[in-house]
């Protein structure tokens, strides 16, 4: 289940993710490769927001080693991370500021683009017709889509989504499912946390079940429906992936 390690983009092993030293997590491993794709699901409260918040170098971790293309993942701020790749869009869309125009919050993370290809209104066309509005009085759906737009622009070469489908109603969360799907099939490194399976169902090629500290790897073909994932959870080996 797990990918080769000679060529993972992202490793952990033996990680302990929590805070002020009492765990939440671990310990764990984890590794996955540069194209590979791992849905985290489980219920309110399991550490699945706290494992992609450490494995982005965040929130240190409380013991273990974590690499990023091979370097030690030091805490540090976000955007030295983002600058490397290594991009978080949290589950409260932090990275937007919520004074500031759609246009100016994608200006700031542009930024730091390094090849300056990448159009964010080509890509969600609601975007471009909301470019002057104030990102706090975006709808749930138009603030996911600049959360997800300002991280793409970044050229990440891991993306680490925490609840992409949090608040959103079901045809805004088409919407950002297809986007996801797109990256994907462009064999980006995606990392998506999610309470819902059916929002992750078919757009990973690996699910862990993240519970009792653990994770625990199931087969991708699963059905991740509600009480099929109950006992699945109850049936999985949770030892380290
Ligand atoms: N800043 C913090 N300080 C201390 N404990 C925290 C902090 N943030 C989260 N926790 C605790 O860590 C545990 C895991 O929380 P976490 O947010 O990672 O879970 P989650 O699986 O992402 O849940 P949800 O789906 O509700 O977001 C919870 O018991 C939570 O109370």
């Amino acid at each position: 289940m797990t990918d080769s390690t000679d060529s993972a983009l992202i490793e952990a092993r033996g990680l302990v993710a929590g805070y002020r030293g009492r765990p939440v997590l671990g310990p764990l491993d984890l590794a996955l490769g540069s194209t590979g794709t791992l849905a985290l699901v489980g219920p309110n409260g399991v550490g699945k927001s706290t494992l992609l918040k450490t494995l982005c170098g965040v929130l240190p971790p409380l013991s273990g080693e974590l690499t990023f293309a091979a370097k030690p993942v030091a805490a540090s701020a976000v955007y030295v991370h983002a600058r490397r790749g290594l991009v978080l869009v949290g589950e409260h869309r932090a990275n937007v500021l919520r004074s500031l125009t759609v246009t100016e919050n994608l200006a700031l993370a542009s930024a730091h683009h390094r090849r300056g290809d990448f159009d964010a209104f080509t890509v969600f066309p609601r975007l471009g017709e909301r470019r002057r509005q104030q990102a706090g009085t975006l709808s749930g759906g138009e603030l996911q889509m600049l959360a997800l737009a300002m991280a793409l622009a970044l050229e990440p070469r891991c993306l680490l989504l925490d609840e992409p489908s949090a608040g959103l109603a079901p045809i805004v969360l088409a919407d950002v499912h297809s986007t996801l799907n797109e990256l994907r099939r462009r064999r980006l490194c995606m990392i998506v946390a999610e309470q819902r399976p059916d929002v992750v169902r078919g757009l990973c090629d690996r699910v862990a079940i993240v519970g009792g500290g653990t994770l625990g790897y199931l087969d991708p073909d699963t059905d991740l429906s509600g009480e099929a994932l109950g006992a699945a959870y109850f049936s999985t080996d949770h030892t380290t992936g």
